[in-house]
């Protein structure tokens, strides 16, 4: 199998550091260079944790793009730096697998937008767990048959977006599959400002952030006398690492942009 040449932004962080030790262990992967925006010019091997590794630090993407010439980018930092990388891969020909969330419709439309122009590979997924791929599907079928839908996610407390990236395909996918409508009593009135939570297209969206979570989901419908949850749980990051993998994998044979791993799975 040919080498896939990948550029790792954020490798200091809790996904980044994975991604590192994912990339590390696969025969097929190569780390060419990380974006960090600390220790610009140094060696990954100095850095605490990745004694023995080395790939060149930068600290300016297109820099690192131009000279180390990756296939690939796996972007895990914050919605900020994470568009911006992707949008400087796509101009440098580098195919962007996007794990950072906090994305809004008209960025992903924006990318897709620059990726078909530039006729080139990208994904975008907020979630590269397959239970969790697995649990928005199911939602997306159960939306059918229950359009009365609310969506609580919870997070461990260091999490900078909400509502979380899998909160939102989850409501983009049933919003998909259902006509628009305003859940709860015509009526109904906040005492305490938020207290029903966001919308996004009429499906109310809770946002928990405690210490000791990772990341978990539960997708909740009613019905006529019964209710039906969907829930997933990240116990750990190595969850994330497969669907990681199959991304970089995949996006070597794409030429447009692909918002969502249900896309790619089989
Ligand atoms: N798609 C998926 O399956 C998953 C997605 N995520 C998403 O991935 C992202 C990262 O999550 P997580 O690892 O928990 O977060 P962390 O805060 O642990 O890591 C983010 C890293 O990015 C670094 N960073 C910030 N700005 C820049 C920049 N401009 N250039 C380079 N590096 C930068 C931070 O540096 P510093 O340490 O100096 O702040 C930090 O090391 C989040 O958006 C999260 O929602 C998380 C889990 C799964
Ligand atoms: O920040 C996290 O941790 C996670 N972020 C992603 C999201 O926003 O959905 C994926 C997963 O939930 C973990």
């Amino acid at each position: 199998m040919k080498t896939i040449r990948i550029v790792i932004a954020g490798p200091r962080g809790r996904m980044g550091r994975e991604a590192v030790s994912l990339v590390q262990k696969t025969d097929h992967f190569q780390l060419v260079g990380v974006i960090d925006r600390k220790n610009d010019g140094g060696d990954l091997a100095d850095v605490e944790g990745f004694s023995g590794i080395h790939a060149p630090i930068y600290t300016d993407a297109a820099r690192c793009f131009e000279e180390v010439k990756p296939d690939v980018l796996i972007d895990l930092t914050t919605p900020e730096a994470g568009k911006k990388h992707a949008e400087i891969a796509l101009h440098c020909g580098v195919r962007p697998v996007v794990g950072t969330t906090g994305f809004t419709d008209e960025d992903i439309k924006r990318l897709t937008a620059l990726a078909e122009e530039k006729e080139i590979g990208a994904i975008i997924a907020p979630n590269f767990a397959v239970g969790a791929v697995l649990m928005m599907k199911f939602a997306q079928m159960a939306a059918k048959y229950f359009p009365d839908v609310e969506i609580i996610e919870l997070h461990h407390d260091q999490k900078l977006d909400a509502p979380s990236g899998t909160a939102l395909k989850t409501a983009q996918l049933i919003s998909a599959v259902r006509p628009s409508k305003k859940q709860g009593h015509p009526d109904e009135k906040e005492t305490l400002a938020g207290a029903r939570g966001a919308t996004y297209d009429g499906i109310p969206i809770h946002s928990v952030r405690l210490p000791g979570l990772v990341a978990h989901q539960e997708v909740i419908f009613g019905g006529n006398g019964q209710s039906l949850t969907i829930r997933h749980d990240s116990f750990h990051r190595g969850s994330f690492m497969s669907g990681v993998k199959l991304s970089v994998e995949t996006v070597m044979h794409l030429h447009t942009l692909v918002y969502g791993l249900e896309h790619i799975i089989e």
